[in-house]
């Protein structure tokens, strides 16, 4: 009966493929759109003349892979292989029963009243940033904002996990060597044949010299940590005192090691590229920080946001979630199946990689009308409820759902509202900016932004 045959989805060839891949290496985006407009939500493309991917944007089957039948699906080498290489086998990058057991250990730590602890900490990092900005506005410098948000971000998420007793110098060091590694591991990720050649030309040496530095320091971090008596209110403090609940251990320093890792690489890029993202997209549509300043105005006047206060800055809200749908920092997931599957007549065999593509659902005219305009009141709470779950996920979805959600979503309220309570923020140039999707979609040219204090 036709109804059993499985659906085969339509195949981008391999000759097809062939004729695009040095832009598809550049930047796989454009190609991804012009197969989807062409082929529909869900089809397949070689990824080497013998190895087929698929690639979906429907909600329903994204919803079937990372929730309904999660437990058939596992992350792909490419997410995980090379990051774990060089940075360890943390929440981020691990799979199965150890995924599984790391995630209920470490889950408690990022509820939302827990976090609550956290703003004390974001605050004061940021208020340290607005008065180095302070004086280069009375300078008339302009700042590069994707630089400084991956600054700003950085020093956020390493002092909410170390607070106090690390050395601004060594988180200095830190935070170059991760961009070092991150910028380097996209390059075997994207062209896994060139990997021979970075073993030839040194490259890959000289990057896992890189990451045991950082594991040197921040393994140094942990044990000076373990002797203190001292508490710290912080995400290491968390992780240290966290007990399995079967043997009622504590992670070992290894694991403690990775997990703090992990957290530093997945807690800042994705977090910096939304907010510099946020004020390109502000720098275009003075109307929406109109809207904002009033918002902010009547809910704080010129007061730090707290707990209490962030939950009624709707409009703060539905611009964040603007931003990562127009450009999300996570743009595509994947999953491969254990054992052969199927949805809805769609064959989906073992083995087989299944690319989940966020930009793509994000930009869907079915679900987003006019899909390139910047509009955020499609997230008012009527407007969501209207879409299916699925058609938005810059976060992704089921039980491994970004752990630092809230973190994340918290992190940038307090830094949009706190920038702009203190300035005027202007683009130098008004031109469009590309995309850049690496690791994380990130702007494809530097973004000079003219600050002006208020
Ligand atoms: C705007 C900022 C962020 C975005 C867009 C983002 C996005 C994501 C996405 C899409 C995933 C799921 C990946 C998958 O299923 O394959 C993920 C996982 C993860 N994120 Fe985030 N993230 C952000 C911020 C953060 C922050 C601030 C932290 C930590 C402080 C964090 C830590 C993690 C971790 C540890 C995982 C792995 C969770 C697991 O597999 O159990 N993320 N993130």
């Amino acid at each position: 009966m036709e109804a059993d045959t499985p659906t085969r989805p339509p195949v981008i060839s391999f000759y097809r493929m062939l004729q695009n891949l040095p832009d598809f290496v550049r930047n796989p985006i454009p190609s991804l759109n012009r197969y989807l407009w062409a082929s529909g939500d869900t089809f397949l493309l070689f990824l080497t003349p013998g190895t087929k991917a698929m690639v979906t944007t429907r909600p329903e089957l994204i919803q079937y892979v990372l929730q309904k039948n999660h437990r058939n699906y596992k992350k792909s080498y490419l997410q995980t292989e090379h990051l774990a290489h060089f940075i360890g086998r943390g929440l981020l990058t691990s799979n199965g029963a150890y995924w599984l057991q790391q995630r209920r250990l470490i889950q408690p730590g990022f509820h939302r009243k827990k976090l609550a602890g956290l703003m004390g900490i974001m605050n004061r990092e940021i208020d340290k940033y607005l008065e180095q900005w302070h004086e280069r506005a009375r300078k008339g410098e302009s700042v590069e904002i994707a630089h400084e948000m991956m600054l700003l971000t950085f020093n956020v998420v390493s002092r909410s996990l170390f607070s106090t007793g690390v050395a601004v110098s060594t988180l200095n060091r830190l935070s170059q060597n991760f961009n070092a590694i991150q910028s380097f591991i996209v390059k075997p990720i994207r062209q896994p044949y060139l990997i021979p050649w970075y073993k030839l030309t040194g490259e890959w040496k000289k990057h896992e010299r890189i990451a045991a530095d950082l594991k040197e320091i921040v393994l140094s971090i942990i044990r000076q940590r373990k002797q203190s008596e001292e508490r710290h209110d912080d995400l290491l403090d968390m992780l240290l005192e966290a007990r399995y609940e079967d043997t009622g251990e504590g992670m070992t320093d290894q694991q403690l090691l990775e997990e703090c890792l992990i957290l530093l690489v997945a807690g800042h890029e994705t977090t910096a590229n939304a907010m510099a993202w946020a004020w390109y997209l502000l720098g275009r549509h003075p109307e929406a920080v109109d809207k904002l300043r009033t918002e902010i105005g009547s809910v704080l006047g010129k007061k730090a946001p707290g707990f209490d206060t962030l939950p009624q800055l709707e409009y703060v809200n539905s611009v964040l979630q603007e931003v990562m749908r127009l450009y999300p920092p996570a743009w595509i997931l994947d999953r491969i199946p254990i054992e052969d599957d199927e949805f809805e007549g769609l064959s989906l065999p073992k083995g087989r990689i299944i690319g989940l593509y966020i930009y793509g659902i994000h930009h869907d005219p079915q679900y987003w009308p006019e899909p390139e305009k910047f509009d955020p009141d499609r997230f008012t709470k009527d407007a969501t409820r209207q879409r299916p779950s699925f058609a938005y996920l810059p976060f992704g979805g089921g039980p491994r759902l970004c752990i630092g959600a809230n973190f994340a979503m918290m992190e940038m309220q307090m830094m949009l509202v706190r920038i702009l309570q203190h300035f005027e923020m202007t683009l130098e140039q008004d031109v469009p900016v590309g995309l850049a999707p690496y690791i994380s979609l990130q702007p494809d040219r530097e973004i000079y932004i003219k600050l002006r204090s208020i």
